[in-house]
């Protein structure tokens, strides 16, 4: 149940000398809680700095000087972000079970004090659970659910709801708000204070279980990813250090956007990667025509590098004879025969079961070695076996080696018939081939197809949760290398299908998760938006209808911000009258143009004087940064300045969906400037 916020105990309703004595206790609890984690801290620097000689050999040493150096980062205080944000005093009920009369303050690592006594408990603890999802309908034993507010680390008020009278603030709490409205300013920031139920749902999903979660522009999505990696670490710490936990995204400029928030939570050891870089292996020195990238990234790729390597597999009708000192050894072409079938059978990957044979093989003459010799041959003699002649040049004939790259040169050499049409094989092929291997000018789109060749070949080792943001855009063969990556462990996919600029991008969910190995994964809407305020989110939506995607509709919880469309005769002037005034308001300024532009925009601020940043510059001081439209997914700035949108819809066939993701970035203004009519759907009024 919601009430009017003037019937709940909070600052602003208490007496004031009741409420300064409760703000200077909660304030005396802050200073206690950082003394005690400096303390923490320090036992565990002063263990850093003798674990060297404590450790007997250099491995133990290695690791412990890595566990104790991970202690003392997830141990860091930061003084300008609060040690707690919440308070938990439970009631007497039964449902509060072993809380009863308990109170706890809640934050983002667990604080104890000399006794081994909680102070903070961290919010990933399952009684913090009851902070984020609690209600008055169901109160989860609480009694009395309080949230901080603070400004530049400093406790300066709080709310209080007694979800045991039935009063709940919900989505009209002042502190979330503020949190809301805040100008941005640098990196994402962690929203652990004020992580919504919905929210909270999908970040407290167990281990095993892989989610996709579609969500309108700023609704959380990549917030979501990131606690979720944060919760499953705390909850399944070894497990997870063992197999790792990967985010990915889509470009360096958004990774570097969010690369403060999970070591923010302590988290240092998860690694961040675009889709190229779990790729890379070989370098990219070529670029496909879009008519060529559009086959390498189809789904029947896949097959067709799985048949051109099963076409490598052979046939041997000889027996074969090894000599072996002045013994000869001998194996029958039917026994071969079936060997080779039978390790057929097991489809293992191909390199594998090439040593598989190999192995057999030697096995089989070990058998015969004993029965003469009467004793074990030593691990010497079995490895030269594996290496004979007579056993190399049976494997080269029935099983020859291949490398991933020379499987892609293969095809795009001589694109196989059967799978592909006469018009794609064209579209494939290297108009002139490489005289090697060596020589072979790659494209990112090879890398894919290198990728999965290397999977037919080779397992690789999974990683135990991976989280894919602005997952939309991922082709079929990407999704497949990230299914190859998380293959033993589970997912979460998040994205927007409106927002899907790739030329592959998907049009449903289905078909993405299939790829990803993950068909059952439940898709899972976001509809509240805290980023976009909502006559910027109504402008943007008349642009949905001829998007052909069919997503829920968000509702955004910010009503403040404003919305400005100028028709300019000289742009440059425009955008630096534009960014001048943006300057004048608190937070960032991103200008988006096409990337074409870029160039020109950037030179036109500069010589007047504006200092700007480019998008992956996310700690410098300049408060404008110029953004190429096609670097901004995922991006958030409080003033936007779009940069004639008919330039960035037409750059690309995906435009429309771009200049949707363009115009969704803004957190408190947008201003829209244009010289050339504005995009038509923009101007048909829904
Ligand atoms: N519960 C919350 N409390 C406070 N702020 C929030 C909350 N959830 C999201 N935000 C903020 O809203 C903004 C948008 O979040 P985020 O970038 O995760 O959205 P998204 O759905 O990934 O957007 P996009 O589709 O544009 O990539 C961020 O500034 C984030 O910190």
């Amino acid at each position: 149940m919601t009430l009017p916020a003037e019937h709940f105990v909070n600052t602003d309703t208490e007496p004031a000398s009741d409420l300064d004595t409760d703000l200077d206790a909660e304030r005396a609890h802050l200073a206690e809680s950082r003394a005690a984690l400096r303390r923490m801290r320090e036992r565990a620097e002063a263990l850093f700095s003798t674990g060297g000689n404590v450790a007997g050999d250099s491995y133990t040493a290695e690791t412990l000087g890595r566990t104790l150096a991970r202690r003392v980062a997830e141990l860091a205080d930061d003084p300008d972000t609060p040690l707690f944000f919440g308070r938990l005093d439970f009631g007497a009920g039964p449902q509060a079970e072993d809380h009863a009369g308990h109170r706890y303050h809640v934050g983002r690592r667990h604080v104890t004090d000399e006794d081994g006594e909680p102070m903070v408990l961290d919010w990933r603890a399952p009684v913090s659970r009851s902070f984020y999802r609690a209600s008055a309908r169901d109160p989860q034993g609480l009694a009395v659910r309080r949230r901080f507010g603070f400004s530049a680390g400093l406790l300066t008020s709080f709310e209080d709801e007694h979800l045991d009278r039935g009063e709940e603030l919900g989505t009209t709490s002042r502190i979330l708000t503020a949190e809301i409205e805040r100008p941005r300013v640098g990196p994402m920031r962690d929203i652990v204070a004020t992580i919504q139920p919905e929210q909270d749902e999908l970040v407290r999903a167990d281990l095993d279980v892989s989610i996709c979660v579609q969500g309108a522009p700023g609704t959380g999505k990549t917030a979501v990813g990131l606690h979720r990696a944060a919760y499953l670490l705390y909850l399944h710490r070894e497990r997870l250090r063992r197999s790792g936990v990967l985010v990915v995204g889509p470009n360096r400029a958004f990774l570097s956007y969010i690369s403060a928030v999970l070591p923010a939570l302590g988290e240092v050891e998860v690694e961040q990667a675009t889709v190229d870089d779990l790729l890379a292996g070989v370098t990219v020195r070529a670029q496909d025509t879009p008519a060529a990238a559009t086959v390498k990234h189809d789904a029947r790729m896949a097959a067709v590098l799985a048949a051109a390597l099963d076409a490598h597999i052979g046939t041997n009708t000889e027996p074969m004879t090894v000599p072996d000192g002045s013994y000869r050894w001998r194996i029958g072409a039917e026994v071969l025969r079936r060997l080779v079938e039978d390790v057929r059978a097991e489809a293992l990957p191909y390199g594998t079961a090439r040593e598989r044979i190999r192995a057999r093989v030697v096995s089989l003459l070990q058998r015969q070695s004993e029965a003469r010799r009467g004793d074990s041959p030593s691990d010497g003699w079995l490895r030269r076996m594996g290496k004979a002649k007579p056993v190399t040049d049976f494997l080269d004939q029935v099983w020859p080696a291949v490398t991933p790259e020379g499987l892609v040169a293969q095809i795009l050499t001589d694109p196989p018939p059967g799978i592909l049409t006469d018009d794609e094989r064209d579209r494939l092929r290297w108009p002139t081939p490489p005289r090697s291997l060596k020589s072979a000018k790659w494209t990112a789109a090879d890398l894919v197809l290198i990728d999965e060749a290397a999977g037919l070949i080779e397992r690789r080792p999974s990683f135990g949760h991976v989280v894919v943001d602005e997952a939309q855009d991922l082709s079929a063969m990407q999704a497949r290398a990230i299914a190859r990556r998380s293959e033993h462990g589970s997912i979460t996919l998040l994205g927007d299908l409106a927002q899907g600029t790739a030329p592959w991008a998907a049009a449903d969910w289905k078909e993405t998760l299939r790829h990803l190995g993950k068909p059952d994964a439940e898709v899972v809407p976001l509809t509240v938006g805290f980023r976009v305020p909502a006559a910027v989110v109504t402008f943007a939506n008349r642009l949905l209808p001829a998007l052909a995607v069919d997503v829920p509709a968000a509702r955004s919880l910010r009503h403040d911000g404003g919305l400005t469309i100028d028709a300019v005769t000289d742009l440059d002037a425009a955008t630096v009258a534009e960014v001048r005034s943006a300057l004048t308001h608190d937070g960032s300024v991103g200008v988006i143009a096409a990337d074409t532009a870029v160039a020109g925009v950037h030179a036109a601020l500069t010589s007047a004087g504006i200092d700007t940043a480019t998008a992956d510059e996310v700690e410098s001081a300049a408060r404008v940064t110029v953004v190429p439209a096609s670097v901004v997914k995922g991006l958030e700035y409080d003033h936007v300045v779009v940069v004639e949108p008919a330039a960035i819809v037409a750059a690309e066939p995906r435009g429309l969906h771009r200049l949707y993701v363009v115009l969704t970035r803004a957190v408190s203004r947008l201003a829209v400037l244009h010289t050339e009519p504005l995009p038509a759907p923009l101007t048909s009024a829904t």
